[in-house]
């Protein structure tokens, strides 16, 4: 097996850690030569790469080199995959976000409604800046990417780079809650073969079988209405928002129970329910901030401390694993089946040919080969047409400076509805962003 090359970009992540030790764990499905980090912030990076240089030392003897850098020449030639995991103004930005929706009574989400919208239009020229310099140091190499509003960044990356067909953009959210359905079923997540059809954040599982072709469908949806359903991730098991946002699923299961849905939707079919349980001055942004920011980096102060893993609570969890096992099938041919965000080209048969939608694909060396979904209902086209007209906005007003159409955008966004609600959000948005995104004309 040809070991790889891998950079990760967003070195300094919160994510990063857990990424490490899911590349451990991962080693004989994914084999690496070597590691790289690069990020824009050095001293984010250094903490994240200090700790990381003690748990290979111990857990990853074999591997050749591990570097970090801020280099882009030095961390992007010859790899051949690039995690890419960034975010563009900080988790700062992200309380922003969150804040002034709520503060005119809409939903505060990071990369739903109007906080989506502007943290897709800070994303959208790093994103393509990072995929330019990976191309230009390392043409064929697989670029993987996490960073959000994965939707969003896909349509503008679709727009950008049309030929480029080594560009993947993934989430986590479907196979964590995949996570959920393997413990209701006392099986592994990697047992499990989804269908599945939407788009990133906004969508459904229309069934799932076992790898020997049991629809499970029915089982798993008996067991959410008689108890519930939780998170079951390392990351996310004992988070108190998250345990929230998974309960919800029960509810959306009664009142929609054709399809199993992505816990995302709850904020464009509740959103009400969904502005009212917040804390504008505790938004998600600041949970994570004193939540998962300051574990991970006291655990690498730990790390660095002890010179040893010892002492440090490491996990390995789907968020990682997923991307690993993403890379594994694209690098070694193996077809396995995943969740993955692809241009739809009629695999949805009744939507536009031209939407980046979240489905299953066989990934094999040649790239993603989706299933056909073929006619979606009613309902489901509804939403989804009406989400994909609000992403497809915002990419046309990112690339043409264009205010006017950041307010159709947000008029036509479930979360937001009334056009003068949608100008008070965007004015407060743009004084906010001023740094991050295009100067946009009025009409
Ligand atoms: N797609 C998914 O399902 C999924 C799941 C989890 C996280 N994410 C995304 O992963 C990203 C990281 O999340 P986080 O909470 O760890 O954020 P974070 O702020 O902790 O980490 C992001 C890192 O990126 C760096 N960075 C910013 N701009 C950069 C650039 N242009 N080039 C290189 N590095 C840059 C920052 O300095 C920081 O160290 C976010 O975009 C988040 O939304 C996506
Ligand atoms: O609010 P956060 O920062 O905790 O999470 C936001 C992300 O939520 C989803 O992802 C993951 C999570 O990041 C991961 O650790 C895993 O264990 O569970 C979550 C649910 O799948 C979402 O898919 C991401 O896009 C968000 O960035
Ligand atoms: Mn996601």
């Amino acid at each position: 097996m040809k070991k790889q090359n891998l950079v990760v970009v967003g070195g300094g992540s919160t994510y990063t850690l857990g990424m490490v030790m899911s590349l451990i764990e991962e080693k004989e499905n994914f084999p690496l030569k070597s590691i790289t980090f690069y990020d824009t912030n050095a001293e984010r990076q250094e903490k994240i790469a200090k700790a990381t240089e003690v748990i290979l030392k111990e857990k990853y003897p074999e591997l050749e080199s591990f570097n970090y850098t801020t280099n882009r020449k030095k961390a992007f030639s010859d790899v051949d995959f690039a995690f890419v995991q960034i975010r563009t103004g900080g988790l700062q930005m992200r309380e922003k976000d969150e804040q002034i929706p709520l503060r005119h009574g809409a939903v505060g989400q990071e990369t739903c409604g109007p906080g989506g919208m502007a943290y897709g239009l800070r994303s959208i020229k790093d994103m393509i800046e990072v995929v330019n310099d990976v191309r230009e140091y390392a043409p064929d190499a697989w670029i993987l990417n996490y960073t959000n509003p994965a939707a969003i960044v896909a349509e503008a990356l679709r727009r950008e780079f049309p030929k480029d067909d080594k560009i993947l953009n993934i989430c986590d959210m479907p196979a964590a809650i995949m996570v959920s359905y393997a413990k209701i079923l006392g099986k592994e997540i990697w047992d499990l073969v989804p269908e599945y059809f939407g788009l990133n954040h906004f969508g459904w599982f229309t069934d799932i079988y076992d790898k020997e072709g049991n629809k499970l469908t029915d089982d798993i949806k008996n067991a959410i209405k008689d108890n519930g359903f939780l998170p079951e991730d390392s990351e996310i098991i004992n988070d108190p928002s998250w345990i929230k946002t998974f309960k919800q699923v029960e509810t959306m299961l009664n009142d929609f129970p054709d399809y199993l849905p992505n816990t995302y939707l709850q904020y464009y079919l509740y959103p009400s329910q969904m502005v009212e349980k917040e804390d504008v001055e505790n938004t998600r942004a600041r949970q994570v901030i004193n939540g998962r920011e300051k574990r991970v980096h006291d655990q690498c102060e730990t790390l660095i401390r002890d010179n040893s893993t010892e002492h440090a609570d490491l996990e390995v969890d789907i968020h990682g694993c997923y991307m690993i096992r993403v890379a594994a099938s694209l690098a070694y041919n193996n077809g396995d089946t995943f969740i993955v965000i692809v241009e739809n080209n009629g695999i949805i048969s009744n939507l536009q040919d031209d939407a980046m939608v979240e489905v299953p694909a066989s990934l094999t060396a040649r790239g993603p080969k989706p299933f056909a979904v073929g006619s979606i209902p009613t309902f489901q086209k509804g939403l989804i047409e009406g989400q994909l007209a609000f992403e497809k906005l915002v990419v046309d007003a990112w690339y043409e400076k264009d205010y006017n159409k950041l307010l159709q955008a947000l008029t036509l966004n479930r979360t937001v509805v009334d056009a003068p609600r949608a100008r008070a959000i965007l004015d407060d948005l743009i004084k906010e962003n001023k740094e991050f995104w295009p100067e946009l004309a009025k009409k």
